[in-house]
């Protein structure tokens, strides 16, 4: 890999990273990934603080939305300190700045949602009226479709703030990705995984996207770290939500999955936040048609009324 023409030029990459344990735990992941790909290479870290991570008081939609995840990353790129920066597929943007783009989507971790308690096993095990935390009005509304009584009780921050939050008593249980969990070796942490079919995922979610400079060298590098089938899964899922115009939070999951004949098959999800109406959508095509497929499921929950909703948020 490391001898192709393109790529002759580089010998250094400079990966812009938010500075939370989760995010780190992705940047050192693409690097070691580069690293074993090409042993000439030197990859660095550069931290930097996002605005997202510093405003944790107030509701991400009412502070700019999950962009502010990757603003300040994609601006040391645009300034020529950094040359790609690594993001959870779930928080980012649609559209990338002149000069920048999204060339490589590494394999996914699980997608699922994890139940968190500590004393609690399940969903169905907490009492009446128990207190759940999230921000996430997905994760929201698919609970208290389920369980009408909950209390759902804001919770930001990044994953270690909001187990030390759950330790601390203010919440019965929390819902967290899975994959966060995975990845920082808090597997012990996760009383049981939520199934699709009762919570389904955020559209990208548990998958890595390395955002980069458009350079052919550099795409050049990063390319042994693309997984194919995981970037089919979130062009589907990820049409869906942008035909929604689901920029921000937003009540959306979209979950898509292949069925290993050349098929994919797609759900979504758009639900008012306190659950009393849920709008599901299924299609089935050719994973070729992943774009096309994730736009008619979004259309599909546009006629059933889901801009309403949207609208009402
Ligand atoms: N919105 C924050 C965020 N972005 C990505 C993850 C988890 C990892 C992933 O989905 O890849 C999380 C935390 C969470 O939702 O629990």
């Amino acid at each position: 890999m490391s001898d192709s023409p393109a790529n002759h030029t580089i010998r250094k990459i400079r990966i812009a990273t938010r500075e939370s344990a989760l995010a780190l735990w992705q940047a050192n992941y693409v690097k070691q990934q580069l690293e074993l790909h090409h042993p000439e290479l030197s990859v660095e870290l550069l931290p930097l603080t996002s605005r997202g991570d510093q405003l944790l008081d107030i509701p991400l939609n009412k502070v700019g939305g999950k962009g502010l995840f990757v603003k300040e990353l994609e601006k040391a790129m645009l300034d020529g300190q950094a040359d790609i920066a690594v993001h959870s597929m779930k928080d980012v943007p649609m559209e990338f700045p002149a000069g920048l783009h999204l060339p490589v989507i590494c394999e996914r971790e699980d997608p699922r949602d994890a139940f968190v308690s500590n004393h609690f096993d399940s969903i169905e095990a907490l009492p009446q009226g128990a207190v759940v935390g999230t921000s996430s009005l997905r994760r929201q509304c698919q609970l208290l479709a389920v369980r009408p009584d909950l209390h759902v009780k804001f919770l930001r921050g990044n994953v270690n703030t909001r187990l030390a939050k759950l330790d601390a008593g203010d919440y019965d249980a929390i819902i967290l990705a899975a994959a966060g969990l995975l990845r920082l070796e808090m597997r012990a942490r996760i009383a049981a995984y939520i199934e699709p079919e009762v919570l389904l995922p955020a559209g990208g979610q548990g998958a890595v996207g390395i955002e980069s400079r458009r350079d052919p060298a550099l795409e050049a590098l990063l390319a042994p770290l693309h997984c194919a089938d995981t970037s089919i899964r979130l062009t589907a899922e990820r049409a869906v939500v942008r035909r929604l115009n689901g920029g921000c939070q937003v009540p959306i999951g979209s979950y898509a999955l292949l069925d290993g004949n050349g098929g994919l098959h797609l759900r979504g999800l758009v639900g008012s936040p306190d659950g009393t109406t849920m709008l599901h959508a299924e299609v089935h095509g050719d994973a070729t048609e992943a774009e096309a497929l994730g736009i008619r499921l979004a259309e599909q929950l546009l006629q059933a009324g889901a801009d309403e909703i949207l609208a009402a948020i």
